[in-house]
């Protein structure tokens, strides 16, 4: 296996990059951290390494060095399509190099062949109430598929540390290669007949889920999966979803424990699940006026959303100081392909006016739109039109991002994660107002 090979010929150099900080450097002052920023998230602290990827504040997300726009033009392309295979961006995420076509075939095609689901996965999903969240089936999913972990039965064997990541790449390969199948199953056993389409072994990864929803013969929709799949995976380590299976995977919890751990935090509001809030907030505003609103309208209508206290979904960032490249590169698409679309229209004007609203009262550091503020108007304009499934499409994505921060962890061997944490006390009695 290429991918295999690459990681191995390569963990030579950066356990030796590693050492060489550890050995010559341990005592170096990377930062300081001030009691705003305890007080605030850990926001801005400098806490861990990944050289997956790395979100710079002013140009937004670098896969392995790449921008968005890069990684859209360089990675070898689906069969009729400009959009890139994500087994090729799957490659780049693990080795760090850009795969040629046949190597970004090797991990489809591996892919292809470990993508059937066991039928008590199924039966898992089946056994819960028709109401449950799609996230929560998603992250029951993957746990449902924890006793296949090759790496928990190989730790309890014995395995060597130093083969540890090779169970996490095939733990990884095998999760990945079902995780299309589950969502579309969730999507088609929540809102549909309950019959999902077979995979065609002739289609790509990203496509093969737009077809197993029943949209086989929709060019356009899995040329916006194949830009959403690729576009959502990763985001550096430290967002929530990154660190949480990061942290979990510290403990060395395998994959499916970690992967799911990092899913229940994608789906809370203030991350992934803003892509659902997001959809739900612009067709509010259309069912509100009914139309599209004036401008005059539609700014009154986020003034009052702010004094009421709510946030605006899809605005905003903990790091990024510009517009989220990710939602530049939907936003060309949906010029490409929906340009008189009245949702993408309502997107386009909050994107021109809310930013300076926003931005009155100083507070917020970011007013500028992030992925999310665009992600399910595309959705909604082919016909998926279930929000509340949303973020599960931005899981599938994410995974190939956590699961690669996760075998690159293990082959590094990273150890487990333990801050520490103060009493309130404490901090007052540093400061010496106690
Ligand atoms: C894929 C992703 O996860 S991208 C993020 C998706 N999430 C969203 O779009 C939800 C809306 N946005 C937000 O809630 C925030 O901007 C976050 C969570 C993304 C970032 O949070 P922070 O780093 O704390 O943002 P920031 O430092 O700018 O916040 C400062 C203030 O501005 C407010 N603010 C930030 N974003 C918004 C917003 N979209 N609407 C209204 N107020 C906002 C914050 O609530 C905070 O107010 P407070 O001091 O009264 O609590
Ligand atoms: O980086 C973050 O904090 C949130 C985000 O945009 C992502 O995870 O995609």
């Amino acid at each position: 296996m290429i991918i295999k090979e690459k990681i191995q010929e390569q963990i030579p150099r950066w356990m030796e990059r590693i050492q060489r900080l550890k050995k010559e450097y341990s005592n170096f002052v990377v930062g300081e951290v001030t009691i705003e920023q305890i007080l605030s998230g850990i926001r801005g602290v400098q806490i861990s390494i990944s050289d997956i990827s790395y979100v710079d504040p002013y140009e937004g997300i670098r896969l392995r060095g790449y921008t968005i726009s890069q990684v859209l033009s360089l990675l070898p392309k689906a069969k009729n399509s400009r959009m890139p295979l994500a087994g090729g961006l799957y490659h780049l995420l693990l080795t760090g190099e850009l795969p040629s076509q046949k190597e970004a075939e090797e991990v489809e095609e591996i892919w292809r062949c470990r993508s059937e689901v066991p039928q008590y996965v199924w039966d898992v999903i089946c056994s819960m109430p028709p109401e449950t969240h799609p996230m929560t089936l998603f992250s029951q999913a993957i746990m449902a598929l924890q006793p296949q972990s090759l790496f928990a039965r190989a730790y309890l064997e014995g395995v060597q540390k130093s083969q540890y990541w090779e169970y996490y790449l095939e733990d990884s390969l095998n999760l990945t290669a079902k995780i299309p199948q589950i969502a579309a199953f969730i999507y088609c056993w929540k809102y549909k007949d309950g019959k999902v389409e077979p995979p065609d072994p002739n289609l790509d990864w990203s496509a093969s889920f737009a077809q197993m929803i029943g949209k086989g013969s929709d060019w356009e929709y899995q040329e916006l999966m194949r830009l959403y799949l690729v576009i959502h995976s990763d985001h550096e380590g430290a967002n929530v979803s990154a660190h949480t299976s990061h942290l979990v995977s510290s403990a060395l919890s395998d994959i499916y424990l970690s992967s799911a751990a990092g899913m229940n935090g994608l789906a809370g509001p203030l991350h992934g699940l803003a892509n659902q809030e997001c959809i739900r907030w612009l067709l509010n505003v259309y069912d509100h006026f009914q139309r599209l609103p004036s401008d005059e309208e539609l700014e009154g209508y986020i003034r009052n959303q702010l004094s009421a206290g709510y946030v605006i979904p899809g605005y905003g960032h903990a790091v990024l100081r510009v517009t989220d490249p990710r939602f530049t590169a939907q936003m060309e698409f949906a010029e490409q392909f929906l340009p008189q679309d009245p949702l993408f229209q309502l997107v386009k004007q909050v994107y021109r006016l809310a930013p300076s609203i926003l931005g009155e009262n100083g507070k917020i550091k970011n007013p500028r739109p992030n992925v999310d503020a665009i992600n399910g108007c595309l959705q909604y304009y082919y016909g998926v039109r279930e929000v509340d499934f949303y973020t599960v499409l931005f899981g599938v994505s994410r995974l190939l991002g956590l699961t690669a921060h996760a075998i690159w962890a293990r082959a590094l061997g990273k150890p487990i994660e333990r801050p520490k944490s103060l009493t309130t006390q404490m901090l007052e009695e540093r400061v010496g107002i106690i």
